[in-house]
């Protein structure tokens, strides 16, 4: 296959993105708009994204979304991001996209967390009536900094929303900065999410020495790893660690450029991706935060086939593979089964 091929075939491709933080996802031209409606803030677009060859310390990236979180602090600017990053997803190809973020409070706006978790639903409903082609879900997100109560009561939060949103809300993500809190003192609230039908998408050992968190968020277990880079014994984490990720047939969320931009993985070539692709176990590529490392699905398809050398049918198989990891119900997944195998024979001749 040559080389110029791969990227249209890439954005052809139906895809299915399952790891997509909303606030790291805002793109250049939704990123100015907000940033000309906050000219008092004085920030620059230098400072809401990661740039190549500009690989910055995990601390330094997390500083980033401090800057985009005071761009986007009211009901109007999250509705208007939200529907932007998922009108883009749609352009890109992806098909069914499952959207995180973490409810905040703004007390300048009178954003509460239940109006948050509300603009962001209202946004996928438009974008549905506005036909836009993609499927979307809800993820709502855990911030691990902010402790068990909040986690708790974020919890109560998505239940809520999963039982009135009509299946828009299907689960639930842990994230934050891996350094900041242990996930031991979150248990009791991800179980109780797990109680109450709630999917679990968690961030796992996405940097070293997390190997007992790990071990006890397995116990849950999760329905999904977010990362997982350093599960490995080689890598610091353990055979215990890879043994329980294989038996569960746990899917991991793989994101190439992120874990690169954010130093966790020393380049493409030394990714984790291989790995867990050659045993057979289910690998999706995600994109984490779009807008931050400036990338797109298409383009991580593009650099997994680079990189690891997979043809146009190896794309293909990695994508359709990723309907049966989503949280999608069953009927939705039978659809976008359908949908793909439409697709294949105008796709790969
Ligand atoms: C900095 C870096 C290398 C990022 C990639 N790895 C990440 N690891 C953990 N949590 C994350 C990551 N990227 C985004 N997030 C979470 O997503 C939030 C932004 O999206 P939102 O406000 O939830 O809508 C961040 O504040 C953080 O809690
Ligand atoms: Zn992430």
């Amino acid at each position: 296959v040559m080389d110029k091929e791969v990227e249209p075939f890439c954005r052809a491709l139906p895809k299915v993105e399952l790891h997509a933080h909303l606030n790291g996802s805002i793109s250049v031209a939704t990123m100015e708009r907000l940033i000309a409606r906050k000219p008092h803030l004085n920030i620059k677009h230098s400072m809401t994204a990661i740039h190549k060859g500009q690989r910055r310390t995990l601390d330094e990236c997390f500083q980033v979304f401090k800057v985009i979180h005071q761009l986007v602090d009211s009901e109007e600017d999250l509705l208007m991001a939200a529907k932007a990053v998922i009108r883009e997803f749609s352009e890109d190809g992806v098909r069914y996209l499952e959207l995180r973020s973490t409810p905040r409070v703004e007390t300048n706006t009178g954003l509460t967390k239940r109006k948050y978790v509300e603009t962001v639903i209202e946004a996928i409903r438009q974008c549905k009536q506005e036909d836009v082609d993609i499927d979307v879900r809800f993820l709502v997100a855990v911030d691990r900094r902010n402790g068990p109560e909040v986690a708790m009561e974020t919890v109560k939060l998505a239940e809520d929303y999963m039982l009135s949103s009509e299946g828009i809300v299907v689960g639930m993500d842990l994230s934050g900065d891996p350094m900041v809190g242990h996930g031991k003192d979150l248990l009791p609230a991800l179980q109780k999410a797990r109680n109450c039908g709630l999917k679990l998408a968690l961030h796992m050992s996405e940097v070293p020495c997390q190997k007992e968190e790990s071990e006890l968020l397995l116990t849950l277990p999760p329905d999904r790893i977010g990362h997982g880079t350093f599960l490995h014994p080689e890598v610091g984490g353990s055979w215990s660690l890879v043994h329980k990720v294989r038996e569960g047939n746990i899917p991991l969320e793989l994101c190439l450029t992120s874990n690169i931009m954010g130093k966790t993985v020393e380049s493409y070539e030394k990714h984790h991706f291989p790995y867990w692709y050659k045993l057979g176990h289910p690998c999706v590529l995600c994109t984490d935060d779009k807008g931050v490392f400036s990338t797109s699905l298409s383009q991580e398809y593009q650099l997994a086939a680079s990189t690891f050398g997979l043809d146009q049918e190896a794309l293909w198989i990695l994508s359709q593979q990723a309907i049966s990891c989503s949280f999608a119900p069953e009927a939705i997944k039978q659809q976008l089964e359908k949908r793909w195998a439409e697709q294949r024979s105008q796709l790969l001749c």
